[in-house]
Order: C-alpha cells, then structure tokens, then sequence
C-alpha cells in the first residue's frame, strides 16, 4: 500500500479514500463510491432544508449574478502515515475562513522561534471536511449558471501530495450528477439541452486525449478567434454511470510519475470538460457516441476541471540536483559537474519550466479576467490558450488551493497560499474584500458544511460582496509591496516556480540580483526583516529569544540609497553594536579605509570599514554570517539529495546541456565568489584588529 496514504482514522468521513478514480485504484470505485446513496443523501438534505436546486431558467439566472466571478478556496489534507510515524507537526491551524501556518525556523545561535503567517480566503476547509462539502462549496453554486452561458473553470492547484487529484476527481461526477438533473427538467428538455464530456491532458506543451488512447491533439483558432481542440473526441452523457467509466478510462491514460511525496504524482495538467449544448436536430451517428462534433450542437455553457501538475515540480528539482554532485573549489572559484546528472536534470527542468509557465499564465488570464481587462494574456502558456473561451465573456472561476500540513512542506505550503492569496488580492474584488471582516461575514468550516444546498453558498458570496468592514491585517508585506511595484513583485515572489532553500539562485533565476539582500543586511537595522523569506536574513535579523512570534512583515520600497542616508545608516549599524554612542572617530585612515564587499553573488559595491572600535562586535556578525551562509548551501545540498530519487524514471534527454551546465556554473561560481568575499571581509577585519592591538600596546606607557 502506498504508505503516502492516510490513516483510517483521518478518512473515516471522507467517502472518496482512497481516490477512487485515481489510476490503479479504479477497480474499488465501485464499492467506494455509491453514487446512488450520495445522491439519495443529497436529495434528502436538500428536502430537508426545503432550498432545492433551482429549476427553472429564471431561477437559475437570479442565482447566476450572485455568484462570484473567483473563489478562492484552501483545502488542507490531513496528516498522512508517514508524516505521523516522523512524528511531524502539523503547523497549519484553520479557523473559520482563514488559517495560520506556524514556520518552524532556527536563528543563526540555532535558537528555534516560530513565524506565523495569517491568510484568509473565501473559504479554507479543514482535514474534516469530506468532497460532498468540498463540492457543495465550489462547484456546486456554479452549476446553474452553466445553462446561461458560462464558461466556469475548477482547478486545483499545490504541491505535490497535498490532495488535489483527491479534491478534483470526485468534482465532476458531482457536477454531472447535477448537470443531468437540471437537463431532465422540462424547460431544458424541451430546448434539447444536452451534456458532452472530453477529457485531455497538457504534457510539455502537447495536448493528448485522455479518452482517446493519447492521441495527439493540435490546437486551433478559428476566424472568430474561437479555440478548437482538433481531434478530441466529445461524448454525449446523458447518465452519470457513463461520466464516472469515462473518467476512470481518462485517469487510467494520465502520466504520472513518482516523487518523494506522492508514489502516484500528476506531471500534466489533466482537463475534464462538461459542456450543455443545444441541439436543433438529433442525429442518429451522435447515438453511437462516436461522433466528435461541436457543430452538432451549440455550446451553451461549460465547465472544465483542471487538476494542475504539483506547483513546485518546476525549478526545484533541477537547479538543485546538480549542486550536489557537483564539487565547487572556493579558492580557485571553479565548479565541476557530473554531466550525466545534468542531463537527468535537464529533462525536469524542461518538465517543470512548461508547469511554471502555465500556472503563472493561468495566474495572470484570472487576474485579467476579474479586472475585466479587455487584454486576456491567454496566449501566455497552451494551458491558458486552451481555456481561452473560459476567461472571455461570462466566465467563473474556482480555484482549490490544496495544502499539506506537515512541518516539512512548510515552505511549499506558503508558496501556494501566496499564490492563492495573490490571485484573490490582485484582482478587483479581491482588493474589495481586503476591506472586509471576513470572519464576521463568511461561515465557519461547520457552517460551509452544513451549506448543503445552493442559496445558502450564494448568500455568503452576496453578503461578502456588499459589505464593507475593516479586515484584520494579514501579510502586509506581499500587498504593500505589490502597490509600490507589482511588476518586480511578480517575478520577485513567484513563489510557486522556485525551490525552497534555494532563495539566492531563485533571484538569480528571475534574473534578480540577491545583491540587494546583501546591502540590506550590510547596510543597516531599518533594512532588516525586508527580506524575511530569506532563509539566512530572516534568521540573522531575529533578536528576540520568544519562542513564537509574530512577524511584521512590512517590506520598505527598495530604491537607491544615497550617499548620506548610506552614511547615516552606517553610523545607526554602529549603534547597534553597543557603541553608537561614541563620536565617530576622525582618523583619516579610519574614515578612508574601505572596501568593495562582495555580496553572496559575487556583486561588488562600497563598504565603508567601521571603525576598529567596534571590530569585534562586527567579527561576530561577520563569522554569524559566513555560518549562515555555509548553512544555506549545505541545506541546499541535502535537499537536493533527496530529491535524487526521483531522477531514476528519467530519460536521457541529449540537448540543451551545454547551455544547462553554463547557466549552473554561473548561479555557482557567484556564490563562490560570494562566500570568498566574506572570508576575505573576515580577513581584513582580523587584520585591523591585531594592528589596532598593537597601536594599543604601543601607546600604553611605561
Ligand atoms: N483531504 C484528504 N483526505 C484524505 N486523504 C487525502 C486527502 N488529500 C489527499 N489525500 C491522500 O493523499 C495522497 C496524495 O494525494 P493526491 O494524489 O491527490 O495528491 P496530488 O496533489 O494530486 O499530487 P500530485 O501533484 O503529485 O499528483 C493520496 O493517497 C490521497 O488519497
């Protein structure tokens, strides 16, 4: 049994686990999952609570512009087997419509403090909740609006592991339950509605049909711009049987692979259409379910569920897998590389760069969408390119965070929920709702799921929109930096694209100097805690000994420093050492000597030397930061070994490597550089001290 997946205990409620539909496991769907009960359940409630489902047109659109253009939801799994015999913590705390993930870090004198990092969404559900109340709070406000004109778009997104082929799986049979029931009402029957399914995959940048033996799909744009997936078989669904066998066959032809988290890991993007359209005429070949033919009938609304490739597949991998075979001479500054390493490498970085790009795509096509910017960038990656009619026009748009909680994914859960939270906050109605005190105004997770039926999901999203109350604050920092620059921001804390531990090469990726980091560190105590995803700053900047704190994350704009504020913030580095009060010393030597310092990447600039009084004090820091930054790419190193396991599936791939191999030896030599800079500031620091030891000794009288 994969022993990824979760104690009984945790799945009792939860009637889809193990993952039905997930491939290999698709021979327990039927036992699994009883549809007919759940159904019967849900109608039950749905008498119950006396809303049922909207039936008629006019009903539908009512409920239809109370619906939110974007919902933003968090789903956390719970712990699983493994990460309870490593006896790990869960670090993620939900309440309400918000959460709180405790980081667990080490300060510089391996002191351990706890940051806490607070966000909230519009819903963010707890390991308790079960994927009937995952639906009822996602998808299922959405259904009716299907029947008037809506593209809508579900996905999951997050690391690998963290629950999203879970959470996406059982959505579309729900929402076909659905679907089907609304085209059995007499209004729709007798306009002819009816449901067609496809289902296809991106994988490196290629479309394959999942229902059609992987067959390679092309896209094209017709005159009216209007995306056409040449090839994909369409099948009519009229019973929610056929839905559930079709998306068994489908996930039985994803490509998965193995990673350290997850022994069944997505490495496409996999994308199940439900589209109603409307028929003139019913032709008897569309009966055989052969006929793949979007003339047949016009499409009047859509759906499309994305369950997204693991967010951190990217990058991570492969920068950080050839570090650790790799054997760096710090004096010479020279690199070697094992090629063969790369060349394994190589073929996850390509993986990984074609993920990034899409979901930085899908990213940007959402934030358009909701501003109802007239440019969609939906030509940013196929992913978005094929989901072009989704973000034109009347469109809604779901998107279930998935996180783990362990203490180990820490780093990747927060990536997903900046991701998540910049998706929600940079778009109009999520800075709107920045304003808003959602705990007073949205449910509780014990609210959303008693939130069987759809009016009552529709008036959480009316009363959220209407409203207007201050709003607790919550990282500051990515929302007052992303006002000052959104564009550096962007790529600056694009998050879901970058290794953990790996933050100085993340910079150097994005083509971003970390020399700015450095000045930050070097230059001054107003600049500290800037930086705070940085592993070493962030660790080098804590002074109090709390155990748990909170961190103020206020990131000051960055901009040039001028040559007075630069000596005025030296005097302030000074007084930090105990010594501010001391008049700065007049000696020509002192004032003079200076340096170019090195940053960790090799950058150089002017650093004032401080005055041997406080030398010291200083050589501590300096050694506290050398240590910091050995540490840095020794963790490097051990991630990086382990995620050498997951090179043994990888082909060869034979091009590319040279410029691989160049960009690496660059990224590596500049830390070099960065770490014999620092060794060589040690150096003359050491130096001064001895010569001002022995003008001392000199001066002392006999
Ligand atoms: N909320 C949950 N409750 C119970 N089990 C869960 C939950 N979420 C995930 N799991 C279990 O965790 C394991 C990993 O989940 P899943 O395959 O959905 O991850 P994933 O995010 O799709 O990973 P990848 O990106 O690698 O495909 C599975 O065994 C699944 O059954």
């Amino acid at each position: 049994m994969d022993d990824t997946e979760l104690l009984s205990e945790h799945v009792i409620s939860e009637p889809f686990d193990p993952s039905p539909l997930m491939p290999g496991v698709s021979k327990g769907f039927e036992n699994d999952f009883n549809l007919t009960s759940s159904r019967q359940q849900r109608e039950q409630t749905d008498t119950d609570l006396s809303v049922p489902f909207p039936t008629n047109g006019k009903e539908t659109s009512t409920k239809e512009n109370n619906v939110a253009k974007i919902k933003v939801v968090v789903r956390k799994r719970p712990l699983n087997k493994k990460e309870l015999a490593r006896k790990e913590d869960d670090v993620v705390t939900v309440y309400d419509n918000a959460l709180t993930v405790h980081e667990p870090k080490l300060k510089v004198d391996l002191t351990a403090y706890v940051e806490k990092h607070e966000f909230c969404f519009d819903a963010v559900l707890d390991e308790h909740v079960t994927n009937d109340e995952v639906y009822r709070v996602t998808v299922e406000p959405i259904i009716p609006t299907i029947f008037q004109r809506t593209k809508a778009t579900c996905f999951a997104y997050g690391q690998t592991g963290s629950g999203k082929t879970f959470t996406m799986q059982p959505l579309p049979l729900r929402a076909a339950e659905d679907l089907v029931r609304l085209l059995h009402q007499p209004v729709y029957r007798n306009q002819r509605f009816k449901l067609w399914l496809s289902f296809f995959e991106i994988y490196g940048g290629k479309l394959f049909d999942l229902l059609s033996e992987r067959k390679k799909l092309c896209m094209r744009e017709d005159g009216r711009q209007q995306v056409c997936i040449v090839g994909l078989q369409e099948f009519e669904v009229s019973d929610v049987q056929i839905v559930k066998e079709f998306i068994e066959k489908g996930n039985a032809s994803r490509s998965t692979g193995s990673t350290g988290a997850n022994e069944e890991s997505s490495r496409s993007h996999a994308i199940l259409q439900l589209a109603v359209k409307k028929h003139s005429e019913v032709k008897d070949s569309r009966r055989n379910n052969d006929v793949n033919d979007y003339r047949s009938g016009k499409v009047v609304g859509k759906i499309s569920f994305i369950d997204l490739a693991g967010s951190e597949r990217a990058l991570a991998i492969a920068i950080k897998l050839p570090l650790w075979h790799c054997r760096v001479n710090w004096v010479h500054q020279s690199v070697e590389y094992p090629v063969h390493m790369l060349r394994n490498a190589l073929i996850l970085r390509i993986e990984g760069a074609e993920i990034n790009k899409s979901l930085l795509a899908l990213k940007e096509c959402i934030r358009a969408l909701d501003n109802d910017q007239i440019h969609i960038p939906f030509r940013g990656s196929k992913l978005t390119e094929v989901l072009r009619d989704s973000f034109v026009g009347n469109s809604r748009t779901v998107m279930i965070s998935c996180i783990s909680p362990n203490a180990g994914s820490c780093e990747h859960t927060l990536n997903t929920l900046r991701y998540a939270d910049r998706v929600k906050s940079l778009s109009k109605s999520g800075n709107a709702r920045k304003d808003q005190a959602a705990s007073s105004l949205l449910p509780t997770n014990k609210d959303a799921s008693s939130t069987s039926s759809l009016p009552v999901s529709v008036d959480v999203d009316d009363v959220y929109q209407q409203q207007e109350v201050k709003v607790m604050g919550r990282r500051v920092v990515e929302k007052e930096t992303s006002s000052y620059n959104p564009t550096t921001v962007d790529y600056n804390k694009q998050p879901s694209s970058f290794p953990s531990g790996f933050s100085l090469n993340e910079r150097e990726e994005n083509g971003l100097s970390s020399g700015m980091a450095d000045r930050e560190r070097f230059e001054g105590s107003s600049s500290f805690g800037s930086l705070a995803s940085q592993k070493v700053n962030s660790s080098y900047t804590q002074h109090s000994a709390d155990t748990e704190e909170k961190v103020p994350k206020v990131s000051p704009p960055r901009r040039k420093i001028s040559r007075e504020e630069k000596s005025e913030k030296n005097g302030n580095w000074l007084k930090k050492d105990g010594s501010g009060s001391d008049p700065p010393t007049t000696n020509s030597k002192q004032q003079n000597t200076g340096n170019y310092s090195a940053s960790n990447t090799g950058s150089r600039q002017y650093e004032p030397d401080p005055p041997v009084g406080n030398i010291n004090a200083i050589l501590e820091e300096e050694e506290a930061l050398i240590a910091a930054h050995r540490k840095e790419i020794e963790d490097t190193m051990e991630i990086v070994r382990e995620e050498m396991k997951l090179l043994a599936e990888v082909e060869q791939p034979g091009s590319l490597i040279d410029n691989y191999v160049t960009q690496l030896s660059f990224v590596l030599s500049r830390k070099a550089a960065g770490l014999v800079s620092l060794q060589a500031r040690l150096a003359r620091f050491q130096h001064r001290l001895r010569e001002q030891e022995i003008l001392n000794r000199k001066r002392v009288p006999r």
